[in-house]
Order: structure tokens, then sequence, then C-alpha cells
């Protein structure tokens, strides 16, 4: 399923690597720059979208899901495996939505570059190999979505873009790679494991998600945007805050405000991208939802899949919170 992206981006010049045309190329043209991929497996193209990952809208991410899902995990699945092409802003996004959503074993693979195929060295293409040699191995089944990139495998749930250049660029800097690729064949450095705090909701009866919005702290932020967010449809908010535990603000009170909304959940993450927002020992105390191990944008994911599911609020909270606070207290 090819849905744009850098992986498939064309420049007028070989050293541009930065001012080209994300989602220009199709995915025959994809497939086809990769003849060693008919060694590896048979594969069907799907032409998604075709778009910088930063135009990849709710309703993309959903679609892929439920493709996803009918193509392997139906009573009568027609492929073994899906790799999923994607720009790398968003990846983790789309990538952390389709953990959240598969409803069985079989691999999905989700795989982007950092140069545009037109480029010296471009990544594309050897990083789509190894992304189809991961989904076609039975060493990966059972490990949750992955992502390949740059000779490396992570965990969809731990997975995040960390440099907005390098090829290196993805990484789960606590929980480390499962795995990486020599040769293009994959190995991976344990046994078939699922990540602590993953579950998986099923979105088959879902034909939209609600908006959520992510709140970025920094000194001095006042949030007057909120109300507007909230005439126009917010039904969530993710605060991206400064430290572990809330958003900076002009006022203490702002805060306060924030989480007061009535009967508008909203969630704490840090910005930092990394580390626990750990939830209060008695949930009914705490005024804010914590985003445990999430980072924003996970973050956001979860929130409007709980919402479309119809989750009340201590249903939210207890998603969020529960798998953490029963370790923590
Ligand atoms: N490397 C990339 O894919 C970046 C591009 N802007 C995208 O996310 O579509």
């Amino acid at each position: 399923m090819a849905t744009g992206g850098t992986i498939a981006g064309s420049s007028a010049s070989a050293t541009d690597s930065t001012n080209y045309r994300a989602g220009s190329i199709g995915v025959a043209a994809l497939v086809d720059a990769v003849p060693q991929l008919l060694n590896v497996s048979n594969i069907d193209g799907m032409q998604v979208s075709n778009v910088d990952s930063g135009s990849i809208t709710d309703d993309i991410v959903l679609l892929i899901s439920k493709l996803a899902n009918k193509a392997l995990c139906g009573s009568d699945p027609e492929y073994d495996a899906v790799v999923v092409t994607h720009g790398t802003d968003t990846l983790e996004e789309t990538a952390y939505t389709l953990d959240a959503t598969l409803m069985c074993d079989k691999t999905v693979v989700v795989v982007g570059a950092m140069r545009p195929a037109t480029a010296i060295s471009a990544d594309g293409p050897s990083n789509l190999l190894e992304a189809v040699t991961t989904a076609v191995s039975p060493a990966s089944h059972g490990r949750g979505v992955l992502v390949v990139l740059n000779d490396r495998i992570c965990q969809a749930l731990y997975c995040a873009k960390t440099n907005a250049n390098a090829l290196d660029t993805f990484k789960a800097y606590e929980q480390g790679f499962v795995g990486g690729l020599l040769s293009t064949k994959p190995f991976f450095y344990y046994p078939p494991s699922q990540p602590t705090f993953k579950t998986v909701y099923d979105l088959s009866n879902v034909t939209s998600l609600p908006r959520v919005d992510v709140l970025y702290s920094h000194q001095m932020a006042t949030f007057d945007g909120v109300n507007a967010s909230v005439a126009n449809g917010a039904k969530g908010f993710i605060g991206a805050g400064a430290s572990h535990v809330k958003l900076s603000s002009s006022s203490s009170s702002a805060d306060v405000e924030l989480y007061a909304f009535d009967g508008i959940p909203v969630v704490a993450s840090t910005k930092i991208n990394n580390g626990v927002v750990a939830p209060d020992e008695d949930p009914a105390a705490g005024s804010y939802i914590s985003s445990a191990l999430l980072n924003p944008v996970k973050s956001r994911r979860l929130l409007q899949i709980l919402l479309a599911l119809g989750k009340n609020a201590t249903e939210i909270r207890e998603a969020f919170e529960e798998p953490m606070r029963s370790f923590l207290y």
C-alpha cells in the first residue's frame, strides 16, 4: 500500500534532498525500481494516496487499517503480509494506529526513506527491499507492526522519527531495536513478543475518527486557541507538556481551566517525546489523564480511537493509565 512520501519523491537534481516533491512516483514504478523484490515475494501494489505525509488524513489512516485487516485478518485472507510505504514525518502516527487496530498476528511493515528516489544513494529501494523481506519472514510474526528503515527493525508502539534529515532517524531510544538486516535478510535479537503496554482495538464498525488536537507547551503559553478548537469540533486534547506532569502556561490557572473542560478529555503527554507521564495513584484525584509511555502524536491517535469507540471518561482514563498504575501503586 503506497501512500507517498519521500520514498516516492522526485527532484530535478540528484543532490537535492530537501527541496523535492514528495509523493510523485506511483506504486508500480516504486516496485519496478527494485526487481530483486520478485525473488522474495509476489507483490500486488495498491495506491492508497500519493502525498507528503503531512497531508495524510485520519480517513486515509482509517482506510489503511481497514484494508490491512481485510487483506490479512478476514475469514479468507488473501495476503500473507502488508508493506505500507509512507512519508517519514508522520510515519509513526500511521504505524502506531495500525499496531493498535490490527486484529491478527500477521506482519505489517511500515517503511519510508529520507532521500527522494532521484537522489544519489537514495535509500528508498533498499529500504523497500528490506521491508518486504521482513514482512514475509516467519520470524517477524507475533511482534506487532514493525518499522523498517536503514537496516534496522523497530516496533511501531515505541518507534519515532528523531532527526529531520539523517538516514538513521527512526529509533526507539529506551526500548531499542528488535532486530536488524544483513544483506537484506532480517534477524531478531529475541523471540517474538508484544510490547507490554499494547492494547488492540477493533475499528471495523468505525467510519471516522473524531478531531483531537495537540497543545504544544512553552514558557508563557496561553492556550487561548483551545476554545476555537472546541468550537470547530475538537473532542479531546493532548498536552505536549514541558515536563513529565504539566503544561507550562502564563498563569497556573490556565492549566486548571484547560483540564476542567466539561466532558472533554485532556491527556497529558510530554513534548520531550521520551519518558513517562505517570498517572496519579488515585484515578479520581487526577484532573488530567496521563499518557503513560505514549508521546503526544501517539496519544492523539489512541484518544481518537477511544472516542470513536464511544468510550466514556472512566474508560478513557483506564485505557491510558491502568497498565502503568497497576505496577506503580
Ligand atoms: N522523508 C520524508 O518522507 C519526509 C516527507 N516530508 C514526508 O513525510 O512525506
